[in-house]
């Protein structure tokens, strides 16, 4: 997969090429490029915001510059092109499955208040484009967004993570959360393991697993419950 990045923050897609992501990027499964928005600028101040036409707070971030660079960047090769928003749709674990095998994704970084709406109308007249939010927050740019996009979706590429098993077992992979974690020590601070999980019984263990994996998302996150199929919970499910 190749991934390019346009921002005018260059720097904070650092990250990507610390520990495993840049280990993957190293081993050539993932090819990321950062480009700096300004190398299109053509003006002494490098410019890339104005007002806002019908007022408001802030700047919005011109069209102009912005078509330049996704024209060179893009070039020829086919791509999805993903804008970072607080008004996207949200992005989920279903989306990263969904982009895990696009050839390209190129993202626009925004900041100020955003990028003029043009940009995202021009592109999505002749490619994929999806305008996408990471969450009921407001950031202040569309980088930090990228950087979590990436991780979610590089993880799920063959090679990625060490163990396989992890990416297709992730919570949400069957609509619940996943459940409590432990390992050694079995007594830490007076708090034991809970013994099922080291009677060797795997039926009781897989049990105990998908009550606690009920449990917490009847208590956290009701609203994912709702969404399940009617038939994932049977009859004991429904005590939660
Ligand atoms: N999931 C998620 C994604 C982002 C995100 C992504 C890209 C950009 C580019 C600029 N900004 C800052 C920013 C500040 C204010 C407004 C204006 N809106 C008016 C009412 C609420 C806010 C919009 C945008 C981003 C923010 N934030 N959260």
């Amino acid at each position: 997969m190749r991934i390019d990045v346009v921002t005018i923050f260059p720097g904070y897609l650092a990250p990507l090429r610390e520990a495993l992501l840049g280990r993957a990027i190293a081993a050539g499964l993932i090819d990321v490029r950062v480009h700096n928005l300004r190398d299109w600028t053509r003006d002494v101040h490098q410019a890339v915001d104005d007002a806002p036409y019908g007022g408001g707070p802030g700047m919005v971030m011109r069209p102009q510059v912005w078509g330049e660079a996704l024209d060179d960047v893009l070039g020829d090769e086919p791509a999805r092109l993903i804008v970072p928003t607080p008004a996207g749709v949200p992005f989920t674990q279903a989306t990263a499955r969904r982009w895990k095998d696009e050839p390209r994704l190129v993202f626009a970084c925004g900041r100020y208040e955003g990028i003029d709406q043009r940009v995202v109308d021009e592109y999505a007249s002749r490619m994929p484009v999806e305008e996408v939010s990471i969450g009921d927050y407001v950031l202040v740019g569309g980088e930090v967004a990228v950087l979590v996009m990436v991780e979610a979706v590089a993880r799920l590429l063959p090679g990625v993570l060490g163990n396989p098993q992890s990416a297709e077992q992730d919570s949400f992979s069957d609509g619940l959360l996943e459940g409590p974690a432990y390992t050694r020590p079995v007594v830490w601070r007076g708090r034991e393991v809970p013994a099922v999980l080291r009677s060797g019984d795997h039926g009781a263990i897989a049990r105990w697993r998908r009550d606690r994996a009920l449990e917490r998302t009847a208590k956290r996150r009701p609203d994912l419950l709702a969404a399940l199929p009617e038939d994932a919970l049977d009859q004991r499910d429904r005590e939660f």
